[in-house]
């Protein structure tokens, strides 16, 4: 990719997980140099040693490339990441406070305060992390009174929408920008910021939009693209217990709705429902945070979809029992999946997992395999076993369960794994199998909103 030339600003980033990294390793390869920051040791020596810590098809190579010409370091020095910026990016975690719907601001702080304290001249704080609407304003006065009084700090919002899977290619040509800033430099030094992405998007003929806003409303587009998408997927999943009842098919029903362009085909995967690091804890923030404003009945209809979500994993739980004859207790059971989704090694709030773990504590004998978060999963739910292979989860199994649609268990081979298991009983919590080829093969199969 040709490096950008004029007026590069140089660039943090604070925190360098999923979204740090990936975002990190991005802004280098559109030709800016990056300082990423992280306080976790182990993870920034990783990634200064060319290794990506987490599961993200394509981002290896992109580090390794970017490390090599000297544009991408890493430090868990806060003062060095202070003289070094001219934009620093917050993407710190913003996880589900324990026993609690709201977000978790203590690592903005963290980071907001250790940066800026040490920051001498003029720098941009620009916030990427998915927080409740209000938090700019809050950076802004952690900023009065942390930074050194010479200094001359704004604060902007720059939410982040990225895929886990796709993460790069979405950094890279992302649908849209959103810049919540307040003053006209802020907004200026954003677009010297991705004036890479601008260019990258001319060189292939396409345009990214940019949407200029204050903070409230650039908080509230991420927290509500995010409830827009957990909506829908909860209504098809609301859909697929009808259907269940019915007798009839979610997935052609999803299909057939799909076409009509004002609702569209996309995210309408019935199955399991949404977990991961995002979706579920966004939506719960959000619910919170709309009580503090007093429009709690706003959203309402989150709660609803949080439900809706989680009743899939019983329903999983329930359809494996009845193919068993009724308990789980004392079977074994297959678990092909771990990760939230596929591509991805990312076990937080993961349907699969959540389901294991009720098989489990059902009385099942669990043996889960994952192509690429048996690793985060063990750490996750050590009390079940774990398989190098599909193969080897799937020996013996009483009822094999799917649960994260990986190629590898889309493209199973029935006929073989009947060979495998000892009783041939498939649950499809995901519908990526064929049900007819299953049942050809003497299968018994259910997905979900399937007769
Ligand atoms: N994962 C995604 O796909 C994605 C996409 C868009 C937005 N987001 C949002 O981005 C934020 C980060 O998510 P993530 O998935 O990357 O989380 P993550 O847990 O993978 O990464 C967070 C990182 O922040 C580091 N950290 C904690 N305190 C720090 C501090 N004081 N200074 C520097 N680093 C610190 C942690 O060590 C960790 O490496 C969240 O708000 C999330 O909602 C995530
Ligand atoms: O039709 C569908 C689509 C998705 N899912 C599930 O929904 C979850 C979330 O999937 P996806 O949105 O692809 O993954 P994330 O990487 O968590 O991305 C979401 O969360 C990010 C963090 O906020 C945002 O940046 C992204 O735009 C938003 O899609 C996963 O468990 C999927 O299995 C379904 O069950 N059915």
């Amino acid at each position: 990719m040709p490096p950008i030339t004029p007026q590069r600003p140089r660039l943090t980033v604070l925190g360098t997980g999923y979204l740090g990294a990936t975002h990190a390793v991005s802004m280098a390869e559109l030709g800016y140099d990056v300082l990423g920051v992280d306080v976790d040791e182990a993870k920034i020596g990783k990634l200064a040693d060319g290794q990506v810590p987490f599961h993200e098809p394509g981002l290896d190579e992109l580090l390794q490339r970017n490390l090599a010409t000297g544009r991408l370091r890493f430090t868990t020095d806060y003062a060095e990441a202070a003289r070094f910026g001219d934009v620093h990016f917050v993407c710190v975690g913003t996880p589900q406070k324990k026993g609690s719907l709201a977000a978790d601001l203590r690592y903005v702080e963290a980071a907001v305060v250790s940066v800026v304290k040490n920051i001498h001249g003029r720098a941009l704080i620009v916030g990427k992390s998915t927080v409740p609407v209000g938090t700019a304003e809050w950076v802004e006065e952690l900023i009065a009174k942390h930074a050194p009084e010479h200094a001359e700090i704004e604060v902007a919002w720059n939410p982040e929408f990225l895929r886990e899977g796709f993460a790069v290619e979405d950094t890279l040509r992302p649908d849209r920008l959103v810049f919540g800033v307040k003053t006209e430099w802020a907004k200026e030094m954003l677009d010297k910021t991705y004036r890479g992405v601008y260019e990258l998007a001319a060189a292939e003929d396409r345009e990214v939009p940019v949407v200029v806003t204050d903070f409230a409303t650039a908080e509230l587009v991420k927290v509500s693209a995010n409830s827009f998408l957990a909506t829908k997927i909860s209504f098809i999943n609301a859909m697929s217990e009808v259907c269940e009842a019915a007798g009839a098919d979610v997935t052609q029903l999803a299909r057939a709705i799909g076409y009509d362009l004002r609702i569209g085909n996309r995210f309408l995967r019935a199955g399991v429902g949404f977990g991961g690091g995002c979706l579920p804890k966004d939506i719960r923030a959000f619910r919170a945070r709309a009580e503090e404003l007093g429009v709690g009945a706003a959203l309402n209809f989150l709660s609803e979809v949080d439900e809706i979500n989680l009743r899939r994993r019983q329903r999983v739980v329930d359809l494996a029992a009845e193919l068993v004859g009724g308990s789980l207790a004392g079977k074994q059971v297959a678990v092909l999946g771990a990760a939230f989704k596929p591509n991805s090694d990312d076990v937080r709030d993961s349907p699969a997992l959540a389901v294991a773990r009720k098989v489990h504590d059902a009385g099942a004998s669990v043996v889960v395999y994952d192509p690429e978060g048996n690793e985060n999963a063990r750490r996750d739910l050590p009390e079940v076993s774990y398989a190098a292979s599909l193969d080897e989860a799937a020996k013996g199994a009483e009822v094999v369960l799917v649960l994260t649609e990986w190629e590898e268990f889309r493209h199973a081979d029935p006929v073989a794994l009947a060979d495998v298991v000892n009783a041939t009983r498939i649950v499809d919590g995901r519908n990526c199998l064929d049900p007819e080829l299953w049942r050809a093969a003497n299968w018994e199969y259910r997905g979900l909103g399937r007769p």
